[in-house]
């Protein structure tokens, strides 16, 4: 996956804001979710070279943030972008990276985990959950979709695909499999967030809060 976008890193925030519907308008309007106070303490998972972090450095700049991503080349374009600012950066998966308990007023995911099961998501939302501090919230945003039929269908596609170039069923292949809005909430309550909202939406790209 760290492979798939650092070969295409040059071309990358001109595909994401360009060829992704309304995508100007999602970036800031995440950034506008998280918390304005001097210092609040954020982490990002799949931060790539933080597109979402650009507004939210110009609403907050003195914002602690943690970025987890597993593309080195995603991750330096980061760093070089916001060089003066309070930046962490975890190059490794966010599966698998501690990210420490009550430490985060909030986290933030643009774009990133529509690759992802509701099992393979959940023990991830409840480290996540646990991580936050008390009041902190989750601002979601990605690509979700609203049938049933058509998250079976990415699903099967998937396999269809790996099994079609011999990939073996636990390696990564990059493959859009979105869950819906109704299973991405699910997951999110059974993970044990307190309560989950849809904020807004555009075309398939959703905002969903989840407060711890
Ligand atoms: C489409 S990019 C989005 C990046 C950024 N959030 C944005 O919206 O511009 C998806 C990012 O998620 C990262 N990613 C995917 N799976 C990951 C994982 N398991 N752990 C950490 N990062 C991951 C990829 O490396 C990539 O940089």
């Amino acid at each position: 996956m760290g492979e798939f976008f650092d070969r295409r890193l040059d071309e990358y925030e001109d595909h994401q804001l360009n060829c992704i519907e309304s995508a100007h308008e999602f970036y800031k309007y995440t950034a506008k979710c998280l918390p304005m106070e001097c210092g609040c303490r954020i982490i990002d998972l799949g931060c790539g070279t933080g597109l979402e972090l650009e507004e939210y450095f110009r609403l907050n700049p003195s914002a602690k943030v943690t970025g987890i991503d597993l593309a080195p080349g995603m991750l330096n374009r980061l760093r070089e972008k916001f060089r003066d600012k309070d930046v962490n950066l975890i190059l490794g998966s966010y599966f698998e990276v501690p990210f420490g308990i009550e430490r985060f007023d909030a986290a933030v995911s643009v774009e990133s985990l529509h690759h992802f099961t509701a099992d393979e998501k959940r023990p991830l939302y409840e480290k996540l959950r646990k991580s936050l501090k008390p009041g902190g919230f989750f601002i979601l945003t990605d690509y979700m979709i609203l049938s049933d039929e058509e998250e079976a269908f990415y699903r099967k596609e998937l396999l269809r695909l790996k099994a079609e170039e011999g990939i073996a069923d636990n390696e990564f292949y990059h493959y859009d499999t979105p869950l819906t809005v109704d299973h991405e909430k699910e997951c999110l309550l059974s993970a044990g967030f307190s309560s989950v909202e849809i904020l807004n939406h555009w075309a398939e790209t959703y905002t969903i809060k989840a407060i711890r």
